[in-house]
């Protein structure tokens, strides 16, 4: 199995979502692996837009001194991606807020309601290297979601280009090395932001 460009040698690439039945309800692993009626609004994504390695993105070094994570690696589009499009779904380690990682900086929440996160710090694929846009950009150019993807037959994080929703005014897609940018959210910024303060205070 090849791994993408740039993927770093230490850590795991996986092609498939990771399950710990072990920390897992039961009642989690089946809200996982039922697929949703087809009323539901949760996008149906088929086997063919979740190739391993995915061929729509490519993980780059930044180095750019104006780009507030230069020095680490970002997701950039390898061709032009329509709005809406559906990109990468986000592989890791699918578990309960019992057993989160406080340090890890690539936990995502599946599903809140049924205490359901990925993360994706130990391994994971192409979509664990997306940046927030804060730094970078205006506004982010992808946001993410809830997928039912038909390759592993389970409820995914994924990750898609703006523009998913009818009516929202005129979207411009993601044009070809443009890096892909999301919104973690202000909580994320805020709690990094107050373990930074902290840690200022005990080494002042
Ligand atoms: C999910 S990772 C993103 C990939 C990461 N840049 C890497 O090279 O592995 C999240 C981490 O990336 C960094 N990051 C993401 N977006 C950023 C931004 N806009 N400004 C500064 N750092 C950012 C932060 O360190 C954050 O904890």
């Amino acid at each position: 199995m090849s791994v993408p460009k740039n993927w770093p040698p230490h850590l795991p690439y996986l092609t498939a979502p990771l399950l710990q039945p072990k920390v897992l309800s039961p009642s989690q692993i089946s809200l996982l692996q039922t697929k949703p009626a087809s009323s539901s609004e949760t996008e149906i994504i088929p086997s063919s837009a979740t190739p391993s390695p995915c061929p729509l993105v490519r993980i780059q070094p930044i180095h750019d001194a104006g780009h507030s994570a230069n020095g680490q690696f970002g997701l950039f589009a390898a061709r032009d991606l329509k709005p809406g499009t559906f990109i990468v779904a986000y592989l890791g380690r699918v578990h309960p807020s019992s057993t989160t990682d406080p340090e890890s900086d690539y936990d995502l929440w599946l599903d809140r309601d049924a205490d359901l996160a990925v993360d994706a710090s130990r391994e994971g694929n192409e979509a664990r290297f997306v940046n927030d846009y804060r730094g970078v950009k205006a506004r982010p150019n992808a946001e993410f979601g809830t997928a039912w993807c038909e390759r592993w037959r389970q409820l995914c994080v994924g990750f898609w280009v703006v523009g998913r929703a009818a009516g929202k005014g005129k979207q411009v897609g993601i044009r070809k090395g443009e890096e892909i940018l999301v919104s973690y959210g202000k909580g994320f910024w805020g709690v990094r932001m107050a373990e930074a303060e902290a840690d200022a205070g005990l080494e002042g």
